[in-house]
């Protein structure tokens, strides 16, 4: 029977579809209403189900469709682009309804998925020949047997094949602080990604909460219900891509998460795995929950939780979106680091690399180990081509396996495990055999073994097991091999020889009745029937043949029969078939089975392909790019000599332009090569950057972060060679942004990210601002930026690149020995400014902004009137510019610290009054007299100001 016919006929044959009116499609007061009205059976059980639902999307088996109804159908079909057609009425109005057919549900629920919808799929638990024995107007049994959200999917193709898909839990003890900025707050975090069992744990202040939500990029997020007060914590949400799911504060209970991650794990004590604050239960057990709950009791299959913990380079929300790690602020991939770095082969590989990239480590060992795994995949070439060759053809093992724990997996997952086991064994022989004499590093050692812990003849049973290129659907069988069972071969060779059969019986039929047209046929209705033509039919119509041949059929030009040997096998073919897919259904549970009794290891195996594949793949890009291998030590050094911007320097190879001017930044106790500019800047912690617009300050500023960024995560720098003493948090004010913040005005946003910088950092910070207070009037704004490079220089003393159009700020360098001018080099053509990109100790001497104006195809009229503007201007300005202007006089810029004296001024009579006051100590009477005193108090000062 072909798919159309079976799915036209069982649509129509459905017995029960809801026709009887409900109330309304979403609110369940209102269905509930409706079902005690008059509702159908079938009616009342779509109604009943759909209350159980209220927030998700319906989808209602019937037969070889998904229908959705009422509201759920209209937003179905506008948001999947599909016809709104309408079922039975209710109250004289037209029910809507619109359909998927099965055979495509993946395919619609990603579109759904995507939109941010969940989905309940209800399923028939019975054949409708059940319900029919239990009366002719007896209802399916149905039930919802999964949620779908964006958080909790496997398939394949409701995944990216290159990004994590993590469901995450945000808790926090005192329900006011989600949302909050407060850096005292304390929020848990368990992030489960079901589709790999990836599973980490942590937790955040309250200000570092975006951006470890941007870190995390999780695709779901849930939160007690009662405490979602905040819409920033939404909005966060949504920048960092995910969609926001309220769920009952209950489910956060500390207790039941340390029992059912024990349980999952199926230990008894997790203090292995490290040591859980009861928030951080508390967000377990919210994620085990809520699994549990949209996949109907079916246990994920889960690795033991990391700890995200200390280890790593704190990057806040702003500067992971300045620095376009992993997402461009304009939404394109391509521009990203991540995109320049991807070398990968696979996407377990390129997950784990943007793993990598949003957790770079701060512990020198761990960051000089991974670089080792590096070193070794570079210096033997062969080695690398070999690796890569082996592991481009890894199947995506690290999400068959949840597939098949949950019962969801297909043929194709067998495959890739087998073929993963193959890769596995391929990729350890090699590295062992490059192993000799020396061994191998560290990390690349901790990936053979992981490799090695697959059981070996779990291999050997799927390939003996399984066809080369097996179907996609398990349903359909096919896909174990010829000779792996003889049942299974017997039971197809009738199947098969069904064709050999029938032109047997054909033969004979022809020779019986004499009839040469005789044909045996088969068709979707009748099954097999023999078939002749008006003319030939008569002799089989009338005795004795007609004792034999049965009458079934008369059309326009044959006449169809059918004989007891003719049906009898047609039964001995489909129950061969049915048989036949039966035990190949057997096969594919044992052999799942044997692959769940093996998934702890399989797990591990898969996170070492992974890892290999970025060794790997690191080792390919510096090979490429001619990367250096970065020193990274407990010093306080950031020595980066000939360093590159990594995005800008493939975008300008890529497009034929001039090739990237390499740059020296020497922080700290080292200084520019040039000796002319080695007196000059040596020793300064904080460079200050001048030079015009297009000169080439944010490459040259970015572009030192990112080095920090990739050497700390363990690879190779664009760079000829780079000393830098661990960073603990990297700070990035590149450019205007008022994504993350709508309703405050860029410069507010400006401020508040340079208060968040000059609170968190710390002396081992690297920080990098760019044109700070530019979005104010001229003398605040250099007010601002002034008194920010102080604080920098004498409280924060952090590592800093700071470019500025304040010409003033040059003055600095002269007064505080820790900073010193740079500038990026130009020269003038024929009244044109050139940019040499270079960057070179000193001031610029002036900031050729008309110049630049101009280039930028400014109408000459203006650019002639500007040049006259400015020239007055200049001649006006007789203001001293050199910093002998007494400001390093004043309190505001002797860089101390607010706490000693910088904000202080004297107590009023008021606060002096408070501060001698003993609340404790005073009845009520003399409370109310005090207060009576102070509000005189206060209105004394008041006049006496005025
Ligand atoms: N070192 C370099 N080598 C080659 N080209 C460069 C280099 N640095 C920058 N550029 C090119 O110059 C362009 C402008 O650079 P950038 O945006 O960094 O200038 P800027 O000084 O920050 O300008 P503005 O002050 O207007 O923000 C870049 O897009 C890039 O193409």
């Amino acid at each position: 029977m072909s798919k159309p016919d079976v799915q036209r006929r069982n649509r129509h044959v459905e017995p029960d579809a809801p026709t009887a009116p409900p109330e309304d499609g979403a609110s369940a007061e209102a269905v509930r209403a409706a079902v005690v009205a008059d509702a159908t059976p079938s009616m009342a059980q779509y109604l009943e189900i759909k209350a159980a639902n209220p927030s998700s999307l319906l989808w209602y088996r019937m037969g070889d469709f998904y229908e959705l109804f009422f509201e759920d159908a209209v937003a179905a079909s506008e948001a999947l682009s599909i016809v709104l057609t309408k079922r039975g009425k209710h109250q004289g109005q037209d029910i809507p309804m619109c359909g998927v057919p099965v055979h495509r549900a993946d395919e619609y629920l990603q579109r759904l998925i995507k939109k941010g919808y969940r989905v309940a799929v209800c399923e028939q638990l019975e054949d409708p020949a059940e319900a029919r024995k239990r009366g002719a107007k007896a209802v399916v049994k149905r039930d919802v047997v999964r949620l779908v959200t964006p958080g909790t999917v496997t398939e394949e193709a409701l995944l990216d094949a290159k990004a994590r898909n993590y469901l995450t839990a945000v808790y926090c003890e005192t329900p006011h602080e989600i949302g909050t900025t407060d850096a005292d707050a304390r929020l848990a975090l368990a992030s489960l990604d079901i589709s790999t069992g990836e599973f980490e744990v942590g937790d955040v202040a309250g200000s570092d909460l975006v951006g470890e939500l941007i870190r995390l990029a999780p695709s779901e997020v849930i939160v007690a219900d009662g405490l979602l007060g905040d819409q920033n914590f939404v909005r966060a949400v949504e920048y960092a891509g995910g969609k926001v799911t309220p769920i009952p504060v209950a489910y956060f209970n500390s207790g039941a998460g340390g029992r059912d991650l024990k349980a999952c794990l199926g230990v008894a004590d997790l203090s292995a795995f490290g040591a859980f604050s009861g928030s951080e239960l508390a967000a377990i057990a919210a994620v085990l929950k809520y699994v549990d709950l949209t996949q109907m009791g079916r246990k994920p299959l889960i690795n033991p939780p990391r700890k995200t913990a200390g280890a790593r380079l704190f990057i806040d929300a702003a500067s992971r979106a300045s620095l376009e790690l992993v997402r461009a602020a304009s939404g394109e991939k391509s521009s990203t680091l991540l995109a320049a770095m991807d070398r990968t082969v696979t996407g377990a590989g390129s997950r784990e690399l943007q793993a990598r990239l949003s957790s770079p480590l701060t512990d020198p060992a761990a960051i000089e180990a991974r670089l080792d795994a590096v070193a070794y995949l570079l210096n033997d070439r062969r080695l690398l081509d070999e690796l890569r060759a082996t592991l481009r053809s890894a199947p995506d093992l690290a999400r068959a396996l949840p597939r098949l724990g949950f019962g969801r997996g297909g043929p194709r997952d067998l495959a890739a495990v087998r073929d993963a086991i193959g890769v596995a064994r391929r990729a350890t022989a090699l590295l062992e055999q490059s192993a000799q004499p020396l061994g191998l590093p560290a990390d690349l050692k901790s990936v053979c073994v992981r490799l090695a812990q697959i059981p070996a003849d779990l291999g050997t049973a799927l390939e003996s097991a399984l066809v080369e290129e097996p179907p996609l659907l398990r349903r359909d069988g096919a896909f174990v091999r010829a000779g792996f069972s003889g049942d299974l071969d017997a039971a197809r060779a009738l199947r098969d020889d069904s064709r050999k059969v029938m032109a047997e019986h054909e033969a004979r039929y022809i020779e019986e009745t004499g009839v040469k047209t005789l044909r045996v046929r088969h068709n979707n209705i009748l099954g097999f029937f023999i078939e002749v033509t008006q003319l030939n039919a008569k002799p089989l119509l009338s005795p004795p043949l007609s004792e034999r041949f049965r009458h079934r059929q008369t059309m326009a030009n044959a006449v169809r029969f059918a004989t007891a040997e003719l049906l009898e096998t047609e039964g001995l073919i489909a129950s061969a078939s049915e048989r036949a897919l039966n035990l190949e259904q057997e096969i594919f549970t044992d052999l799942s089975a044997h692959i769940g009794a093996a998934a702890g290891d399989l797990g591990a195996a898969a996170a070492a392909l992974a890892e290999l594949d970025v060794f790997a793949a690191l080792a390919q890009l510096s090979l490429e790019q001619d990367y250096a291998r970065p020193q990274i030590d407990a010093s306080m050094a950031f020595e980066i000599r000939g360093g590159r911007h990594p995005v800008v320097q493939q975008a300008l190879a890529k497009s034929g332009a001039p090739a990237f001017i390499e740059n020296d930044c020497v922080l700290g106790s080292a200084a520019l090569e040039t000796p002319s500019d080695a007196a000059r800047t040596a020793d300064a912690r904080i460079w200050l950057v001048t030079g015009p617009n297009m000169a080439g300050k944010s490459t040259f500023l970015r572009q030192n972060a990112l080095i920090t960024v990739m050497a700390q995560m363990g690879s190779y720098v664009p760079a000829r060679s780079a000393h830098i003493g661990v960073v603990d948090r990297l700070f990035s004010r590149v450019g205007a942004s008022d994504d993350l913040a709508r309703g405050r005005s860029t410069f507010m946003v400006e401020m508040v990210e340079t208060a968040a910088i000059l609170n968190q950092a710390s002396e081992r910070s690297l920080v990098i601002l760019d044109e700070i207070g530019r979005g104010t009037a001229t003398f605040d704004g250099l007010s601002i930026a002034w008194a920010t490079v102080e604080y920098l220089h004498g409280v924060t003393k952090a590592r800093a690149l700071f470019a500025t159009h304040y010409h003033e700020l040059t003055a600095l360098a002269r007064k505080l020995d820790g900073i010193a001018n740079v500038t990026m080099d130009v020269t003038e053509w024929r009244d044109t400014i050139v940019f040499l990109h270079k960057v070179k100790a000193g001031a610029a001497d002036r900031s050729y902004g008309i110049q630049v104006a101009k280039l930028a195809g400014l109408p000459s009229a203006v650019v002639v009137r500007a040049r006259e503007v400015l020239d007055r201007l200049e001649k006006a300005d007789r203001r001293p510019r050199t910093g002998d202007d007494g400001l390093e006089d004043l309190p505001l810029f002797s860089a101390v610290r607010p706490k000693s004296g910088l904000n202080e001024r004297a107590p009023s009579a008021v606060e002096k009054m408070l501060r001698a006051m003993h609340p404790d100590e005073l009845s009520p009477k003399a409370a109310l007299e005090k207060i009576y005193e102070l509000k005189a108090l206060a209105e004394t000062e008041k006049k006496a100001q005025s």
